[in-house]
């Protein structure tokens, strides 16, 4: 099929949307957008972003016209667009392609592109332009995985399970891996419900494993926290696809048991201590701040600190 946009177009579109003049159809950091006007028929509105560390993000989605146009000509405009790039002196390219332009990543890499990341409908591939070895971010380290330690002060009793998928069944806490976007302790109290049928509350977060190399974290390193929950709920109704077993066990009994992880095991004890010697040894509580350059609010976990610590009032 011809190409909706020739390469002279291509060429021309490239050279007027990327000029850094501010009639040019250029977006500045700071989201102001000189967009062009009524651009000539059989052109695309070629859009690039700067960004503050003076990179320039390429988002193909937003680019209609890019359509109809075929590999070898997205190859040559896209060569182009970086002499021109280089030559004013961009640090890196930012390239979003949609996976249904996928045939855009072959071109791209062909000019030394790398993927930076793909999610499921896209994928990211980057360009350092600057001088010397890149210094671009790179993407997601670690996978998080999050388990409840649900535990019944009134009873001594300790919810645990054992995973059916396993050579070797030993008794766990129940969790799984973090959503997008969810709380530590939300993600606790859904896995533990989803696993067990037991509704919970969080208290406060326990321990931080980090592994490198784990084997099912896709080569990623694998963070996983154990939380301590309060149930509210007692009777187990426990996933059959991901448990073998699930039970209430005596806090004791867990600290002593050779059936377990090693992870599991420490905490069991970890929590033995706290149970007998106050909560405020081991817990680790949240805090809900305001974060400085932005309108967010971030989750703060840390030892209680004493008000009079957190005002600063009357300390010296
Ligand atoms: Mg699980």
């Amino acid at each position: 099929m011809r190409p909706l946009l020739s390469w002279a177009g291509w060429r021309a579109v490239l050279a007027r949307t990327y000029s850094p003049g501010p009639s040019a159809g250029y977006r500045g950091a700071s989201g102001a957008q000189g967009s062009v006007r009524n651009p000539p028929v059989g052109t695309c509105d070629l859009q690039g972003e700067l960004d503050r560390f003076g990179g320039i993000s390429v988002r193909l989605a937003r680019l209609d016209a890019l359509d109809r146009l075929d590999a070898a000509a997205f190859q040559k405009g896209l060569q182009a667009a970086v002499q021109q790039w280089r030559s004013e002196g961009r640090t890196a390219v930012w390239l979003h392609i949609p996976i249904l332009q996928s045939r855009f990543i072959a071109p791209a890499a062909s000019l030394g592109f790398c993927f930076h990341h793909a999610e499921s409908d896209s994928s990211t591939l980057t360009l350092w332009l600057g001088e010397g070895p890149s210094r671009l971010p790179g993407y997601a380290s670690h996978q998080v995985g999050v388990a409840g330690a649900v535990f019944d002060e009134s009873t001594r009793k300790i919810l645990v399970v054992q995973d059916r998928n396993k050579l070797k069944n030993m008794w766990k806490f129940p969790g799984g891996l973090s959503e997008p976007g969810e709380d530590i302790g939300d993600t606790a109290v859904r896995e533990v419900f989803e696993e067990t049928g037991i509704k919970s509350e969080f208290r406060s977060l326990l321990s931080i494993r980090q592994q490198h190399t784990n084997p099912g974290a896709f080569g990623k390193s694998d963070m996983y926290i154990i939380c301590r929950l309060k149930p509210y709920s007692f009777t187990i109704n426990f996933c059959q696809h991901e448990c073998l077993r699930c039970e209430w066990m005596d806090l004791n009994d867990l600290a002593k048991t050779e059936n377990t992880t090693p992870i599991t095991s420490r905490v069991a004890r970890l929590l033995l201590y706290g149970y007998r010697e106050g909560f405020d040894k081991i817990d680790l509580t949240v805090e809900e701040l305001p974060a400085v350059h932005t309108s967010l609010f971030y989750k703060l976990y840390h030892k209680e600190l004493p008000d009079n610590y957190k005002t600063m009032k009357g300390i010296y």
